[in-house]
């Protein structure tokens, strides 16, 4: 079965944190075992999403040798386990991202899911989520530059033999989509696994250090993070609420005018 999901991009600031906290958080509430672990460890905002930008160890500590993993795993929503990262520049500079491999074998060992959210670019400690992951998972954005980054970490996962699963298109809206759902599939060879739309209450749920699907579990991003996680752990997803369904219709809009044909 596969466990470790990486998610990626290329670009920077395409949802990757975000999409990371919220799939993890979801993936434990069906009650399996699920970790969130930042990879991105120079600009590290996992932890700050959650509220857990003070906590005395971080997978700095670990990759430096100084603390066994055990130590920097903290409790999050619906009981999803976090490993942040620090974000003092000098843990960085001290982190052998090398040992990540080491780590991640330690944590799978003990878990359904682990959903590693990689750092933008190819750097090295960029390279390796990419190689040690089950699967790599693309967030696209709807812009041109931002497919363009994303097939380069195709390729660039590909080269070094890991395995891109599909795409997600984050930040969608019906006005300004420079790409189709159809475009992206044929430029990076890979299926678009779900669109998350833009959507106001991600940056409110981040100004509440809560994931948007706690804080507002109907918004039409909430909905959207629930089918993709829905399918990550291979159950069927049902809208629970009235406001739930109603929130679909947008969607269905939102899809129509993205997944039009553009051949
Ligand atoms: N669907 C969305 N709707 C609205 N805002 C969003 C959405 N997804 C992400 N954002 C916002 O975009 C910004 C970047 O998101 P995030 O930090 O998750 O990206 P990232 O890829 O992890 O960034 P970095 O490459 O810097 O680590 C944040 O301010 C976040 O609130």
């Amino acid at each position: 079965m596969v466990t470790t999901y990486t998610i990626a991009s290329g670009k920077g600031g395409t949802g990757k944190t975000t999409l990371s906290v919220n799939l993890g958080t979801i993936l434990a509430s069906y009650g399996r075992e699920t970790y969130i672990m930042d990879a991105d460890m120079g600009m590290a905002n996992l932890g700050i999403l959650l509220g857990l930008e003070n906590v005395p160890v971080t997978l700095h500590e670990v990759l430096a040798g100084k603390a066994p993993v055990s130590e920097a795993i903290y409790e999050g929503p619906s009981g999803v386990k976090v490993v942040p990262s620090g974000i003092s520049l000098q843990g960085f500079q001290n982190a052998d991202p090398e040992l990540l491999r080491d780590v991640m074998k330690e944590i799978v060992n003990q878990c359904d899911f682990l959903i590693i959210d990689a750092p933008a670019g190819i750097s090295r400690d960029g390279v390796i989520p990419l190689a040690i992951a089950d699967e790599v998972i693309l967030v696209v954005n709807p812009e041109l530059s931002s497919m363009v980054d994303a097939l380069k970490t195709k390729i660039l996962t590909e080269l070094i033999g890991g395995h891109v699963m599909g795409a997600i298109l984050n930040r969608a809206t019906l006005e300004n989509t420079e790409v189709s759902v159809h475009k992206i599939e044929e430029v990076l060879g890979v299926k678009v696994i779900g669109l998350v739309p833009e959507d106001p209450n991600v940056r409110r749920s981040a100004a509440y250090k809560t994931p948007i699907v706690v804080k507002y579990p109907s918004s039409p991003a909430s909905i959207e993070i629930k089918k993709i996680a829905a399918k990550i752990a291979g159950v069927e997803y049902k809208a629970s609420e009235v406001s739930e369904k109603s929130g679909e219709k947008f969607l269905d809009r939102l899809a129509r005018s993205i997944f039009r044909s553009d051949k």
